[in-house]
């Protein structure tokens, strides 16, 4: 039997919806989870942890706070070099700055070293999970995959693919798509943390029979998602009318070819129809809301209450490198902006971004049987966050009266530097040198 670890800290987590439920914030001021061969074992006040488990070895943080590893359900990996690239909208944004930077994958020299940046950036983020949008380069995916695999993190990626309205050097046959997907989806599926996603760019720059070949890997792929971009800007939504004139809609170009289906997670769905809604309901499609990105591009403002009322599942999504950064803490603080500026915007409070950044992705990515939150029987992926000695958010927490302060206070003003330590399955994948 292996050793059984505790860790003592202030610890916080939602195991239910608080979107659907009253109390699903879940906190102990002086707290203990316990955890043995990855698993947690109990989670509550330490008095009655510590006696539980007389043997563990106890790791006494209780200048931290613990959270749930979080969960972040799109996220661009050649893209962290975009960042901050202001002043256009999705489509030149895409011509202009970003595929250009895709093309420089290319260099499995280049695509190796922005692989292993982006899994040590996930993870000193408090990242633990993620659903990741590839690259359109075979090797560089590979690279992808073994940076993922080496670094202990549950990602689900895939090869991006594209055949029109790119750029020539990231477009393919839907065949080539198919063989070169199948190879990756083969080699990496259900192996150790990590899971194939098919991933076509987007309807734009998919032709009918590229999404054809993306539904054929798909249902060869027991397990596997099925991820792209949907309903995300005004300009992008008129091309994709063009481009499939019998489509009732965004969501039926995907629909029509049989890839809505409860594997599947779609980002943005900002300016969506309540028909379209009820159909990713049926469909038990989940949604990936991208708060910072859609600001950033000028996109619009997520339906998010719209997307409640609709029973439509959504986690939340930094999508680096239109959205502003790897934390997601900093993504539940502009979710929260966003939606109060809203006309019919949900009054959102701490609870619903722990949520969002946790357990609300798990389930939007299939993975909440193992990780989201802290329940006993759920891996031990947790993050340590500590404020900086001497800054605004020790001084805030010195003084906040309780958890809902507390909590605000940290999604409003923690960022990677607020990172201690991330561990996965109880392992460290991230620990601070500070
Ligand atoms: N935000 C965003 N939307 C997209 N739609 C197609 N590709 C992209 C991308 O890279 N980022
Ligand atoms: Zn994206």
């Amino acid at each position: 039997m292996a050793a059984t670890t505790i860790i003592r800290a202030r610890i916080a987590h939602t195991p239910r919806d608080p979107f659907t439920s009253d109390g699903a914030l879940e906190t102990f001021d002086d707290g203990a989870v316990a955890f043995a061969d990855g698993t947690i074992l109990a989670t509550g006040p330490a008095t009655e942890v510590l006696r539980q488990h007389p043997d563990a070895d106890v790791l006494d943080r209780r200048d931290c706070v613990l959270i749930p590893g979080m969960v972040d359900t799109h996220v661009h990996y050649p893209q962290i070099p975009v960042i901050g690239a202001m002043g256009l909208e999705l489509l030149e944004w895409l011509a202009l700055r970003t595929l250009p930077e895709e093309a420089k994958m290319a260099d499995l020299g280049h695509a190796t070293k922005a692989a292993e940046r982006f899994v040590r950036l996930l993870a000193r983020n408090g990242t633990t999970s993620a659903l990741v949008f590839g690259s359109h380069f075979p090797a560089a995916q590979h690279a992808l995959f073994e940076a993922a695999d080496a670094a202990g993190l549950r990602i689900a990626s895939g090869l991006v693919t594209s055949d029109r309205n790119l750029r020539p050097e990231l477009e393919v046959s839907p065949e080539t798509a198919y063989e070169a997907g199948k190879a990756l989806a083969t080699r990496w599926h259900g192996h150790g943390r990590l899971r194939y996603a098919v991933t076509p760019r987007f309807s734009v720059s998919a032709t009918e029979a590229m999404l054809g070949v993306s539904k054929t890997l798909l249902d060869e792929t027991p397990g596997a998602l099925f991820t792209s971009h949907v309903n995300e800007s005004v300009g992008e939504i008129d091309f994709v009318k063009e481009l499939f004139p019998h489509a009732r809609d965004y969501v039926a170009t995907y629909e029509d070819a049989g890839l809505l289906t409860s594997r599947s997670v779609l980002a943005h769905n900002v300016h969506v129809s309540d028909d379209e809604l009820h159909r990713l309901a049926d469909a038990h499609t989940a949604v990936a809301h991208c708060p910072s990105s859609n600001a950033f591009l000028s996109s619009g403002i997520f339906p998010m209450a719209r997307h409640v009322e609709h029973g439509v599942r959504f986690g939340m999504g930094t999508d680096v490198g239109a959205g502003t950064g790897l934390s997601m803490l900093k993504e539940g603080l502009v979710a929260y902006h966003v939606q109060m500026v809203r006309e019919e915007g949900h009054m959102l409070g701490p609870a619903h971004l722990l949520y969002l950044a946790t357990l609300a992705g798990a389930r939007a990515i299939g993975l909440d049987d193992e990780t989201g939150d802290l329940t006993p029987g759920k891996a031990a992926d947790l993050v340590l966050l500590k404020p900086p000695p001497g800054g605004t958010l020790e001084a805030v927490l010195e003084e906040a009266p309780d958890w809902n302060a507390a909590l605000g206070a940290i999604f409003t003003l923690a960022r990677e530097e607020c990172v201690e330590e991330t561990r996965v399955a109880g392992e460290p994948v991230y620990t601070s040198t500070k």
